[in-house]
């Protein structure tokens, strides 16, 4: 068993900005969320700006990157999305501390699947390496498959981020645990994300532990409507830094 590490926690503001984005009065304040949830104790901030703009808007990526550098203290900026020329040019010149490249076409509800690894191998080669060259840790979108970390590694990525939502919606760890192991062993850093909430995060990390970050939107959103972003981000931090069963 692995040596227990504490998970960080990156909050994604996607769904504050689709609230925001309701009414032409600018709320929810999509700043003054970034700057609570890193002052609450977040490791760092998610976005995922999709090309139709239903929710994180392209000018509020620089608002945001100026936010986590503002906040210091190790904050990262975390810029998931399809790396189209547009996307790609919005993380470079937003100084994102990590990109998350995710395989969603434009029309895609939300995010539903990882990479394939075969087949867009030599897509992703140079994207990666353009990248990895702005000293950005490029991160990979993958289903819980144990084969994807090295095809990840071989292409150079830094990590891997492995998509929990069936993992949500009942399907059993034990993939998940074979991919994180795999990951880890492969020397990437693994990240998780998609659907995770207060009641299934534990048992997540608990058979994951490998995991070094986790990116949560939609849950901690709706969580936050009854529990306030204070306690929120603090009962998220506890599960995160708790004792990995
Ligand atoms: C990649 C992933 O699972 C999420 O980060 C994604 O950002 C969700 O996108 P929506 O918030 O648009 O559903
Ligand atoms: N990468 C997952 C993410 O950023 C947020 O996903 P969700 O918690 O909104 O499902």
């Amino acid at each position: 068993m692995p040596a227990a590490m504490p998970t960080l926690l990156s909050v994604n503001l996607n769904k504050v900005a689709l609230l925001r984005n309701q009414r032409d009065i600018g709320l929810p304040d999509l700043a003054a969320a970034a700057r609570t949830v890193l002052k609450a104790g977040a490791h760092g901030v998610t976005v995922h700006p999709r090309p139709d703009e239903r929710h994180i808007r392209f000018a509020d990526v620089p608002m945001l990157s100026a936010i986590v550098a503002e906040h210091g203290g190790g904050a990262e900026y975390n810029i998931e999305g399809y790396p189209s020329e547009d996307w790609l040019r919005l993380v470079e010149e937003n100084r994102a501390h990590q990109a998350t490249l995710v395989p969603d076409p434009p029309e895609a509800h939300t995010s539903e699947e990882g990479w394939n690894l075969d087949t867009e191998a030599d897509v992703l080669r140079p994207i990666v390496a353009r990248l990895k060259a702005r000293g950005i840790r490029v991160s990979l979108f993958i289903d819980p498959d144990p084969a994807a970390p090295a095809k990840a590694a071989a292409l150079g990525a830094d990590a891997v981020e492995i998509y929990t939502g069936d993992y949500a919606h009942g399907r059993p760890l034990d993939d998940y645990r074979a991919t994180g192991l795999a990951a880890h062993e492969a020397g990437l850093r693994l990240n998780a994300g998609h659907d995770l909430s207060l009641t299934n995060l534990g048992a997540f990390l608990d058979a994951v532990p490998w995991t070094a970050e986790v990116s949560i939107g939609h849950a901690i959103t709706a969580e936050a409507l009854w529990m306030g972003w204070d306690a929120v981000v603090a009962a998220y931090t506890a599960i995160c830094s708790g004792p990995r069963g």
